[in-house]
Parts: C-alpha cells; sequence; structure tokens
C-alpha cells in the first residue's frame, strides 16, 4: 500500500435520505417513524414496531390481530430447506446459518415481482426463529422440531422454540423489548449493505443475505457475542477492573462500548440495563451483572465511552438461558423489518448507489513481460 491516508468510514457524510429512522439527532436520541424508542420499548409490542417499519404507519387493533395470525402462520419449513439446514455441521456459526437459510429459501420462494416484497418480508420475519432453531436442535440433539407454536409473540415463540416449552412471562417482556430496540438504526453497516444491494434491482432475499453477512462482525452486531465472552471470564467487578485496564493499556478494542454515531450515549443500553438487573435478580445472579456494572463504570471513568446497544443484551440473553452463539442471530430477527423497510425505500426512489473512491496507488507504469520480472 503506498500513502494510504487514513480510512474515514464515510463518517459524517450523508449517503440519502430516509423517512423511517433518526439516530443521534440530539446526541442521543433514537426515533422510528417519528416515535421516541423509550415510548416503544415501554408501550408496544414487538409486532406493532415491525408493522410501523414495514407498512409506514402504526396499525388499529384489528390490524395488529390480522398480522400477527399473518405471522402465526408462516412459521413452516419448505421440506427442502429442512433438508439443507440438516447437512449444516453443529459447529457452524448460526450467523451462517441464517446467512445459508435466507439464501435457500430465496430459490424456494423467489421474490418475482415487486408487489410481492411485502409478502416476502413478512415471511421472512415469521419463519427466520424456525430456520435458527430448526437448524440448533437438529445439529445438537437430532430433533426434527415443530416449527409452528400458538406463541402470539415472535419473541416468545422464539424462546419456546430454543427451550422446547412456552417462555415465561417475564422472559417473553425482555425478548419483546429487545426486539423492539434492535428492530432499526438508520444507514448502519448491514442496512448499507442492504440498501447498496436493492439498488443494483436485485431480490429481497440477496439484499437480506448480505445484510445478515455484514451483522456477522464483531464491531456491529456481533459485539453482543463478544461482549459475553469477555464478561464471562470474569468472576468478580475487581478482576473485571484489573482486566479491563490492561486491554486498553494494549490498546484493545472493548467489545459492547463506543459508537459511529452517537456521542454521549446510546438510548438503548440504559433500557436493556434495566432488563437485565431485573433478570439477574430473577435468577439470583452474585457476578455477571457485577461485572458488566463495573466494566461500565471504568470505560466511563478512563475512555469516556459508553455501553452500545450490545453490551447490556449479553447478560440479559444469558439470564434468560440463551446460548450465546445464538445472540446476534436474534438480532437478525429483529433487524429484519429495518432491513426491509429500507430495501422498500430505496425502491421507492432508486438510483445505483455507486460512489467514487480516491485513487493511492502507483503512478501509471509499464507493462513487465512475466519472464523478466
Ligand atoms: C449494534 C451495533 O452495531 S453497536 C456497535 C457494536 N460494536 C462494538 O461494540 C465494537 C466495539 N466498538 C467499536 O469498535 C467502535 O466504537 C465502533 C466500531 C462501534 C465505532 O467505531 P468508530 O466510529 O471508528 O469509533 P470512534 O471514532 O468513536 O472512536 C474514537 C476513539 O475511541 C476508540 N474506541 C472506540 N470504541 C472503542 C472501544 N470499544 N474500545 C476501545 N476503544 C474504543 C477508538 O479506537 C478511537 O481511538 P483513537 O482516536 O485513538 O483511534
Ligand atoms: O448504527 C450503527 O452503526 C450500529 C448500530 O448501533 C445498529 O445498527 O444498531
Amino acid at each position: 500500500m503506498v500513502n494510504q491516508p487514513q480510512s474515514t468510514g464515510l463518517r459524517g457524510q450523508s449517503a440519502g435520505s430516509t423517512e423511517i429512522c433518526t439516530v443521534g439527532k440530539s446526541g442521543s436520541g433514537l426515533t422510528y417513524r417519528g416515535y421516541d424508542i423509550q415510548t416503544l420499548a415501554e408501550n408496544a409490542r414487538f409486532e406493532e414496531v415491525a408493522y410501523l417499519l414495514l407498512k409506514g404507519a402504526l396499525p388499529t387493533q384489528q390490524q395488529l390481530e390480522d398480522y400477527i395470525a399473518q405471522l402465526q402462520r408462516s412459521r413452516s419449513l419448505p421440506s427442502p430447506l429442512k433438508k439443507v439446514l440438516e447437512q449444516i455441521p453443529s459447529d457452524a456459526h448460526p450467523m451462517d446459518v441464517l446467512r445459508t437459510g435466507t439464501s435457500m429459501l430465496g430459490n424456494l420462494e423467489t421474490e418475482q415481482r415487486l408487489e410481492e416484497q411485502q409478502r416476502h418480508a413478512d415471511r421472512l420475519l415469521a419463519v427466520t426463529p424456525s430456520i435458527l432453531n430448526y437448524w440448533y436442535r437438529y445439529s445438537l440433539y437430532g430433533e426434527r422440531i415443530e416449527t409452528e407454536t400458538d406463541d402470539i409473540s415472535v419473541g416468545g415463540h422464539f424462546l419456546h422454540l430454543l427451550h422446547g416449552k412456552p417462555a415465561s412471562d417475564l422472559h417473553a417482556r425482555v425478548m419483546n423489548v429487545s426486539l423492539i430496540l434492535y428492530a432499526e438504526h438508520e444507514f448502519n453497516a448491514s442496512t448499507f449493505t442492504a440498501r447498496v444491494c436493492a439498488s443494483t434491482l436485485s431480490d429481497l432475499h440477496s439484499c437480506i443475505t448480505g445484510a445478515i453477512g455484514s451483522l456477522r462482525g464483531p464491531l456491529h452486531g456481533g459485539a453482543n457475542e463478544a461482549a459475553m465472552e469477555m464478561i464471562s471470564r470474569w468472576s468478580t467487578p475487581d478482576e473485571a477492573e484489573r482486566r479491563i485496564l490492561e486491554m486498553l493499556e494494549r490498546k484493545d478494542k472493548i467489545m459492547g462500548f463506543g459508537h459511529a454515531i452517537y456521542r454521549e450515549s446510546d438510548p438503548r443500553s440504559a433500557i436493556i440495563k434495566e432488563w437485565a438487573r431485573k433478570l439477574a435478580d430473577d435468577v439470583g445472579d452474585n457476578h455477571l451483572y457485577a461485572v458488566s456494572e463495573r466494566v461500565d463504570e471504568v470505560m466511563w471513568r478512563e475512555k469516556t465511552l459508553f455501553p452500545n446497544a450490545d453490551f447490556y443484551h449479553a447478560s440479559a440473553y444469558h439470564f434468560m438461558g440463551i446460548p450465546t452463539k445464538l445472540f446476534t442471530p436474534i438480532f437478525v430477527c429483529s433487524r429484519l423489518t429495518g432491513w426491509c423497510a429500507h430495501v422498500f425505500e430505496q425502491r421507492g426512489n432508486n438510483r445505483i448507489i455507486r460512489p467514487s473512491a480516491d485513487y493511492a496507488g502507483p503512478e501509471r507504469r509499464e507493462w513487465v513481460p512475466i519472464e523478466q520480472r
């Protein structure tokens, strides 16, 4: 590499307009189609938020009931997809399973016309927990589970498939909040991936498959798993403090902290933190929540860095008995709504996304025949 200027990651540049979401407008705010995240997390069902994002307005009671019933009816997996899932080894990463599952579904239920986009988005929302849990239970225990349940909520349904029994009210409530918090976040890396793909007039499954690949990395959605791996190594807050200071000294990245847009705080963190605390009490946790809080304090004291949406999700999911490698896939089950809404928006006012680059390579030079190199 010759004279490569430091990468800006396109920070601070507008890459288009959107009516779906604002992030960090007043330093820490977050709204979905004008509704504040705190209000949504306190009052809404995730299915209501999905409807808002995908269809543009909050549903009436009847529309919500119809939508929930539609999602409930769309949870079954086609046999060829089950066969593909059964081939994937148990040590695969579940994000790779979702990537393959989404891609395979696109072969079986191909989007043919633009007018079908809503139907395909709703189907993806309904079926993703089935893809994940069918593979998980089959690859680990050899069970071919029934993926249709009576659960009304996506979150309750997810936990039911995972644990083989209906979720407690507390767990279903926390999942509901978590799915709302993760649903949408403007032009983040995975959503931008989906929009770039949509801008070539590609199909919805390709857009979502690409977005899953972008979300997987530890600098984005993968941070909730990385944060869990980190905090689970420490048994006391004092040990956590010592290790974090060592990591900062080595200039390691602390997963679950910092944000590309927010400057003061991530509004999702305080909400999920409170639920993590309630879950810690519920399970009688005697160290993990305290370790998390100490990491939070030290990061603020040493670096003025705050926890992002991923950090307290780690302990919250752990307290609900969710295996760490399913954390980021749950993010997918939620963010699908934001991704699809952005694909629709891109398609509604499209021009192929094709930025320029500042060339930093060598000047023009003479071709050297291979025998002279
Ligand atoms: C749902 C989500 O996707 S939220 C994000 C999840 N990702 C993570 O939690 C991974 C850890 N965090 C990070 O890597 C980063 O904070 C990102 C990727 C989220 C944002 O990256 P950037 O926009 O480049 O960060 P930003 O410009 O604010 O960084 C400022 C400084 O803080 C440092 N910094 C930022 N985050 C962290 C962190 N988590 N740990 C240690 N240092 C950090 C940067 O290295 C940089 O230092 P420098 O100026 O000496 O190079
Ligand atoms: O906005 C971002 O860059 C990352 C993020 O928090 C999200 O996608 O939820």
